[in-house]
């Protein structure tokens, strides 16, 4: 029984943690305002053209896909910047194989709100 309050109470201690990180993120990180921007727009445009569940449903993932994407990506960032504060090839690829993970994810978002907002739009 004190085993299980435990693991509830760590439980609800790692989600305070990783309350705290999307908080860092939003307050913090440019490209992570820019990305809510973005995410809240297209939830307006959502309501507005009155899109169908299905659609929600994808534009939703595209967001959390982006905004986890950008997540790791910073948590990278500032780890290499922690472990080799220097100037080295090695850390220029990792942050730009880092950066092109994000790019993926934005590319196929951008994708999937076209199809879902140019047909209603013209
Ligand atoms: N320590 C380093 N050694 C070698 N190249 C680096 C180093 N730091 C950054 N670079 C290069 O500069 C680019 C930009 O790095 P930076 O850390 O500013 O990332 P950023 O994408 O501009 O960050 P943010 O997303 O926070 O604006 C990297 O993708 C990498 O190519």
């Amino acid at each position: 029984m004190i085993k299980k309050e435990s693991f509830v109470a760590n439980r609800i201690k790692s989600i305070g943690y990783a309350f705290k990180g999307a908080i860092l993120l939003l307050k913090n990180e440019a490209s992570v305002k820019v990305q809510l921007t973005i995410a809240l727009f297209v939830t307006v445009a959502g309501f507005f053209f009155h899109i169908s569940s299905t659609e929600w449903i994808t534009q939703l993932l595209a967001i959390g896909l982006v905004m986890s994407m950008e997540g790791i990506n910073t948590a990278i960032e500032e780890m290499a910047n922690f472990i080799h504060p220097e100037h080295h090839q090695k850390i220029g690829l990792i942050k730009d194989i880092a950066a092109g993970a994000v790019f993926f994810s934005s590319i196929f978002a951008i994708i999937i709100g076209l199809i879902i907002y140019l047909p209603k739009i013209f």
